[in-house]
């Protein structure tokens, strides 16, 4: 199937994809709608037998999505069950439900912190939990990739719904990031969230140690104001944080999918334990979906075929996500982790080299903004960059209605003029009662636009808790059907360790501690250069 796919691109690339849209059912045909979620992919050059081809690709991911919810151990090379749904779960089940993974029933264990989160959560919010200088007013999470960036692109998204304390995001090991953030809040009623699935990782604790030098300044009891989430709760005892006030997690959590868990704790205490049932609910109407929905309609399988589509067979390397949404302007960040460092890999399930390679670069910027940045080259650069809109039908700014409305024109003329383009002919036209003859075949080919380049466009009623749940669990959905094809595991990350156990080295020779060893000569010019200017020299 694979080769008959990669055969057909020869088709693909003698065809228009305006052409495609003689079928008057296209739109329809080519698109899926769930729970109010509409997501068009009849932009992309793709048929009816292409698509055919796709799906015979994806009859492993069945039994494999069963596995995963089942809290079967598919993340082979950690030994370990993946079971970010069943935090979804809690809002889809009665009490009694229970979910048993190595003998122990998790989903209990998982209702029990989700209990305490919201007890904790509401005595944030109404004040009846006070720091020493009285109600709480600001949050501070310090974590880093998957205990940051799900809470800061939430939290952001749904600043429509935050009612509770301001929360704050620290992540980077650069001293600025923490300086900046705690620059005018209070220490006495500034509440800080140590975010760690290991409570090991060197930005992280840096920064909490930081953190509680800064309230020890200020505070009789600073450790009161600290909370710890993590799954290491040997390591939170050692930082001495009380165990009440400690949420713990299992390591069936990856990082990047934990936002729907104590990581999301943050974005409970902007939004609530209502809205945060929301945003676990609409995660659980897309898992539903996900598991129900026959692949030719199922929206996580789809979006997964397009996007192998565009890398695999059409040869595209990158793909850009534009929401048009300025709240989404956190979401490319947090989908290049969840993406690439799911699907970043070479190395298959069985060990051996990936057959097909994996997962594409993705990156984005929100819209309008990244039209007069990097539009450019989407329109006519020489690589073809497949886009996936993301819009609103409506916003939350009921009187700024006209705002919206050019929002929505935006993102819908855009992939409109991805697709259509300007012929020559036309570009011709255009010059030609303004500049002389011979200047117009000069000046009109750089206003030519090939056009027939594809976009995806997912469209939503409007940003919601529950909405943006849907989404979230959409592309996590996706990440994880691209891997099934790929035959890869989407939920380990050895990629990133080898930079870890360097930086542990070149902490001290950076500090004029020691000198690395075996480093390039280009490591040691830079070190003598950051040394010279240190010193002075
Ligand atoms: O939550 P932590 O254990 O502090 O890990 C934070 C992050 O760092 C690691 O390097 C991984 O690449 C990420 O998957 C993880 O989310």
């Amino acid at each position: 199937m694979w080769n008959s796919l990669q055969d057909s691109r020869k088709k693909t690339e003698e065809r228009k994809i305006a052409a495609l849209f003689e079928d008057a059912n296209r739109a329809t045909d080519f698109s899926i709608q769930t729970d109010g979620l509409l997501l068009d992919y009849s932009k992309t050059n793709l048929d009816t037998d292409q698509r055919a081809a796709l799906i015979a690709l994806t009859k492993d991911v069945g039994p494999r999505r069963d596995a995963m919810f089942r809290g079967e151990k598919i993340n082979e090379t950690e030994g370990r069950a993946v079971l970010h749904t069943a935090l979804r779960q809690l809002e889809g089940s009665t009490t009694d439900a229970t979910l048993v993974v190595d003998g122990t029933d998790i989903l209990a264990e998982v209702r029990e912190v989700y209990d305490r989160m919201r007890v904790f959560a509401h005595h944030i919010r109404s004040g009846a939990w006070q720091g020493e200088g009285g109600r709480v007013t600001d949050v501070v999470n310090i974590g880093i990739g998957g205990s940051d960036l799900g809470p800061a692109m939430a939290v952001l998204a749904l600043a429509p719904y935050a009612d509770g304390p301001k929360c704050h995001f620290v992540s980077n090991v650069d001293g600025a990031d923490l300086q900046d953030t705690l620059q005018g809040l209070n220490p006495k009623t500034t509440l800080i969230v140590v975010a760690s699935k290991t409570f090991t990782t060197q930005e992280t604790m840096m920064n909490a140690h930081t953190a509680l030098q800064w309230m020890q300044g200020e505070c009789i009891d600073p450790m009161r104001q600290f909370v710890a989430i993590s799954s290491a709760l040997d390591q939170t005892k050692v930082f001495g944080i009380a165990d009440e006030n400690v949420f713990g997690f299992g390591n069936w959590i990856g990082g990047r999918y934990s936002v729907w868990g104590p990581i999301g704790l943050s974005l409970m205490l902007a939004i609530g334990p209502g809205g945060f049932a929301d945003f676990l609910k609409g995660g659980l109407a897309m898992d539903q979906h996900f598991s129900s929905a026959p692949p030719e309609q199922n929206m996580p399988v789809l979006l997964a075929l397009v996007g192998l589509w565009h890398h695999k067979f059409c040869g595209y390397a990158t793909r850009a996500v534009i929401p048009y949404e300025h709240r989404l302007r956190r979401l490319p960040a947090y989908l290049q982790q969840l993406e690439m460092e799911s699907n970043g890999k070479g190395v298959g399930l069985d060990g051996k080299s990936l057959l097909h390679g994996g997962g594409p670069v993705v990156w984005g910027e929100p819209g309008t903004n990244g039209q007069h940045a990097f539009f450019q080259l989407l329109h006519q650069g020489c690589d073809v960059v497949p886009v996936e809109f993301l819009i609103g039908a409506k916003g939350h700014e009921v009187d700024l209605t006209h705002h919206h409305e050019a929002l929505v024109a935006n993102c819908l003329a855009q992939s409109e003029a991805l697709l259509r383009g300007r012929t020559l002919g036309k570009a011709r036209n255009m010059l030609k009662d303004n500049v002389s003859d011979g200047d117009v075949n000069r000046l009109a080919s750089h206003r030519v636009f090939s056009g027939n380049r594809p976009s995806i466009t997912l469209a939503y009623p409007k940003l919601s808790p529950f909405v943006l749940g849907q989404i979230i669990a959409l592309y996590e959905h996706r990440v994880f059907v691209e891997g099934v094809v790929l035959g890869l595991n989407s939920f380990d990350q050895w990629g990133v360790e080898l930079g870890k156990e360097l930086a542990s080295e070149f902490i001290p020779a950076v500090a004029g501690k020691s000198s690395p060893e075996n480093t390039t000569a280009s490591t040691q010019s830079l070190l003598d250069y950051v040394h010279g200017h240190r010193n002075g020299r």
